[in-house]
């Protein structure tokens, strides 16, 4: 686990290394230099298919990495200039064992691992030539095992006795340490839908001496729990307990849910919350659509802002179904600059 672990004393049992803190005042120092709070990017998957990628597959969003590298920076120049300072990799639904069984060996697979942060990291510097002074994180993306079976039990959490921690530890332990090389700032664990797989990055990132930090982000369907039933205040306390953990937070939920979220965050962590909803629409798995769903217009998500804000949100963005409108008008509400 490397710099950041406890090391026998000999003597009173345990003392803490001294660069300990090292992690989480990185996201500190991001946030400050961000003016308190950060604008995180908007849905990835959801924008590529607004351009004409066509994502009807297992790999999702990740099928791009091998027919249109170009348009993923393109989406991410566009969040970039909607004002956002931290972008998320199209690695979400990207993974080994999909990879492998579209016929790619182990390392193409990797690489295509490798691509997603290489892609996100052109895109920051392209944008840095022109606009040096705004911070950007790049954000390596990690969907679930549900995300990648792609049979609606990223949205259930409900994987079946079958699967255990070690089953997830296995899936993912070699992904997250590809990506975490691969060069982004933070590992963005997104739209987590239960407590057993939490365990499982939080095991990974101690055991494996992964040199990044990470945030934990759960999704949520009845703005108490997170998807499976499990309790959000479980979830995050792993988050919290996790030395690799900076951020702690919620995505793809719906706007309406958020505000109790956060306070419900907030009862079990002091580390900075991140918040990204979807648009409140809900996708039907059956029909393959997006719904709308009552109550949520583009607007009212964006009135929403300053009062997740004032209720401790540090970082705030989109998820699926979200825009680069959506961020700009997020930008504005937040006081801050956007460049277009
Ligand atoms: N970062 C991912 C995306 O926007 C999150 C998807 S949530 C189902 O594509
Ligand atoms: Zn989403």
């Amino acid at each position: 686990m490397g710099r950041t672990r406890a090391i026998p004393s000999g003597e009173e049992g345990t003392t803490a290394v001294a660069d300990g803190d090292e992690l989480p005042m990185m996201m500190r120092d991001f946030l400050a230099k961000a003016g308190g709070c950060a604008v995180l990017d908007g849905g990835l998957a959801t924008e590529l298919e607004a351009h004409g990628a066509d994502l009807n597959d297992p790999l999702w969003s990740a099928k791009c990495l091998l027919t249109s590298p170009h348009l993923i920076r393109q989406v991410h120049l566009d969040y970039l200039h909607s004002g956002a300072n931290i972008i998320i990799t199209a690695s979400y639904q990207a993974t080994i064992q999909g990879f492998q069984s579209k016929g790619f060996s182990t390392e193409e697979s990797e690489n295509l691992l490798r691509k997603s942060v290489h892609i996100a990291l052109e895109a920051r510097d392209v944008f840095h030539q022109t606009h040096h002074h705004h911070p950007v994180l790049v954000a390596a993306s990690i969907g679930s095992y549900g995300a990648y079976l792609a049979d609606g039990s990223e949205y259930s959490g409900d994987y079946g006795e079958s699967v255990t921690l070690e089953t997830l530890k296995d899936f993912h332990r070699r992904r997250v340490q590809v990506l975490a090389e691969a060069g982004p700032d933070i590992l963005a664990f997104e739209t987590t839908p239960n407590k057993l797989e939490a365990q499982a990055y939080a095991e990974i990132l101690e055991e494996g001496d992964v040199k990044i930090p990470a945030w934990f982000s759960f999704n949520s369907k009845d703005g108490v729990n997170v998807v499976s039933g499990d309790s959000l205040l479980d979830c995050a306390a792993i988050a919290d307990a996790c030395s690799k953990v900076v951020a702690v937070g919620i995505n793809c939920t719906p706007p309406r849910f958020i505000h109790g979220l956060i306070l419900s965050l907030k009862k079990v962590t002091e580390k900075p919350i991140l918040i990204y909803p979807n648009s409140g629409e809900r996708y039907d798995p059956d029909k393959k659509e997006w719904v709308a769903s009552t109550g949520v217009t583009d607007d009212d998500f964006v009135s929403y802002v300053t009062v997740w804000r004032q209720a401790g949100a540090a970082l705030i963005g989109g998820c699926c179904r979200t825009t680069p409108n959506t961020i700009r008008a997020i930008t504005r509400s937040l006081n801050k600059r956007s460049f277009v």
